[in-house]
């Protein structure tokens, strides 16, 4: 199956103290990370509102709206139906990870995601681009919140320690301060 991968980062790192994207972390920065992850896309996009020299840049078409608006630029740009979406801090999410939550994408669903309790992991999760309508009748609305969107959808979760243990404990880890790294 076809799919394009997108990572978010138009948001402005105010707990990291500068930009994350660009944050070297084992020699490479945080975002090259997360883009390696999505080596197995037909497109690979950066959903920002600067240039990343080199990258594949899309603007946010609402902004305002945090990661909401980021989601639904998202699933805007994209060509493929299923849309891989993640943070730019998110460095342990793989190849095996993306490949493993698209098994799971089915019609009739919006979104395959982790769950741990009754909280979801809007992050390292799978969207399907018919979402985009909703996603921007919330942004309208000024209702931004990731969780009761997939509250409200068909989607199809996976429960997150089972998948810590198959592809690292750190897997959906994102890095909010660089001490957050390990
Ligand atoms: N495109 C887009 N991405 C966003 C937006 N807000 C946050 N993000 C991204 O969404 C991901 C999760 O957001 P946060 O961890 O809160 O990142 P942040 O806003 O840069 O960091 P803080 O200022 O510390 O909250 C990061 O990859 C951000 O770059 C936005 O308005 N548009």
């Amino acid at each position: 199956m076809r799919w394009s991968g997108a990572v978010l980062a138009g948001g402005v790192s105010s707990r990291f103290g500068q930009d994350k994207a660009l944050y070297i972390y084992k020699g490479r920065p945080l975002i090259a990370w997360v883009l390696d992850s999505m080596a197995g896309a037909s497109e690979r996009l950066v959903i920002a509102n600067r240039p990343y020299p080199g990258l594949e840049v899309y603007p946010d078409l609402w902004p305002g709206g945090n990661t909401l608006s980021g989601l639904h630029a998202a699933l805007a740009h994209a060509r493929e139906d299923w849309v891989a979406v993640a943070a730019c801090d998110q460095p342990f999410l793989s190849r095996d990870f993306w490949l493993f939550m698209l098994e799971h994408a089915r019609a009739g669903i919006q979104a395959v995601v982790a769950v741990s309790g009754d909280l979801y992991e809007p992050l390292g999760a799978l969207y399907h681009r018919s979402l985009e309508g909703e996603v921007l009748r919330r942004l309208e609305a000024g209702n931004l919140k990731i969780q009761a969107l997939l509250h409200d959808i068909p989607l199809i979760t996976l429960d997150k320690r089972a998948l810590e243990a198959r592809f690292g404990s750190y897997l959906f880890l994102n890095a909010n301060r660089p001490q957050d790294l390990p």
